[in-house]
């Protein structure tokens, strides 16, 4: 990994038991960094949390002031990836997004004030967009979400500004496209999954009869939704360079994806190749709040922070996520 700085860093990672924190968390230390992973397993899986981070089980906000409180060194920085994050769920119980996403991240945001710890990368989101007017978003588009899940995600990154221009916190938003893929024994494996590409990969592991998809009438060329898709190693490692190029009293935000859209229908075509399997697929209605293209510009995060994503091939990636779940299949 390419930090910008050769300088060991001491760091808290919320959501380190989940799929993009864990994988996060693997790559930190690899890079050699030291890690303390706060989670409260809500969605994670303690035995997602790499051998060589320390691990507190706990709320992101409460176990970081613990943690914090505890004075036994200082840390460089956090990154907070704990949050709910089911659109769907969030549309029909908005008060566990507002208070579990929103409530938490403000009480973070005290604790690291409070503690002086300077740093922080902030997991965000495509779904702060909404319809885009754009083919491909730049982080200037206007935010209106869909949906409640992305609308706190928005609100936290109002707050964060606050926070750098009131406090000096130097704070980078990443706002992630569509995430996948796996590295190593760390992948996707949510018990409630609503990812297209696991959702596939479940139907050729034979967990699931077909896969539904979610509208064919949609303004493209074969009528599915297009998203872009971005490799979870890539993701990862856009987190250390935004650390390190975190300034006092700014807060950038950057999109990460990889600059071209697949569809529903391409996504399911290409894990046909890579499985083999013939992964039937039946059309359902539309999903609520889903926009018809998702597709980022990331030429901000590549100019500014030297960000070159490398596994950008959808086979590729999609090779990956099989590898993992069949792994996890055969225990
Ligand atoms: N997966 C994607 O495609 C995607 C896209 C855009 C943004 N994101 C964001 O990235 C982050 C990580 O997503 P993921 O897919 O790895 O999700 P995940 O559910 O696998 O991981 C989230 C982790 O946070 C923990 N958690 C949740 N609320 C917590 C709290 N209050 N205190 C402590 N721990 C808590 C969960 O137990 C879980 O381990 C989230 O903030 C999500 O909104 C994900
Ligand atoms: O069984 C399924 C699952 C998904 N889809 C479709 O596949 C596409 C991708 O859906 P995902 O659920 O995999 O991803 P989203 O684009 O809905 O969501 C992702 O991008 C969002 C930004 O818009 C948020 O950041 C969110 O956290 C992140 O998972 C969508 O058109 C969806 O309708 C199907 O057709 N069938």
């Amino acid at each position: 990994m390419t930090t910008g700085s050769g300088k060991h860093l001491k760091l808290i990672v919320t959501g380190g038991a989940g799929y993009i924190g864990s994988v996060c968390t693997a790559r930190l230390l690899e890079a050699g960094h030291e890690v303390v992973v706060v989670d409260d397993l809500s969605t994670g899986h303690a035995d997602a949390v790499p051998e060589g981070a320390r691990f507190l089980e706990g709320d992101a906000a409460d176990a970081t002031a613990q943690l914090l409180g505890e004075g036994k060194a200082e840390f460089d920085g956090v990154l907070h990836f704990a949050a709910k994050s089911l659109v769907g769920e969030s549309m029909q119980d908005p008060g566990k997004y507002w208070r579990g996403n929103v409530f938490t991240a403000i009480r973070l945001l005290d604790v690291l004030r409070e503690h002086g710890v300077g740093r922080l990368v902030f997991s965000s989101t495509a779904a702060t967009y909404g319809e885009p007017e754009q083919a491909l978003i730049p982080e200037t588009a206007p935010t209106r979400p869909t949906n409640t899940y992305g609308a706190t995600k928005l609100a936290i990154d109002h707050a964060i500004t606050s926070y750098a221009q009131a406090h000096g916190l130097a704070a980078v938003s990443l706002r992630y496209f569509n995430v996948a893929g796996a590295y190593g024994s760390y992948g996707e494996r949510h018990t409630t999954e609503t990812h297209l590409i696991p959702i596939v990969l479940q139907v050729a592991t034979g967990d699931r009869a077909r896969v539904q998809i979610y509208g064919d009438d949609y303004p493209t060329d074969d009528g599915t939704a297009i998203r872009d898709y971005i490799h979870v190693t890539d993701l990862a490692d856009a987190h250390l360079l935004a650390l390190t190029h975190a300034r006092p009293g700014e807060h950038r935000i950057y999109n990460l994806g990889n600059g071209t859209g697949f569809s529903v229908r391409q996504v399911i075509e290409t894990c046909r190749e890579v499985t083999g399997h013939a992964i039937p697929a039946v059309v359902a209605p539309r999903r609520a709040g889903d926009p018809a293209i998702l597709v980022a510009s990331s030429e901000a995060a590549r100019e500014e922070l030297g960000w070159k994503p490398e596994s950008t091939d959808l086979h590729g990636i999609v090779a990956d996520a099989w590898r993992f779940t069949q792994e996890r299949q055969q225990g």
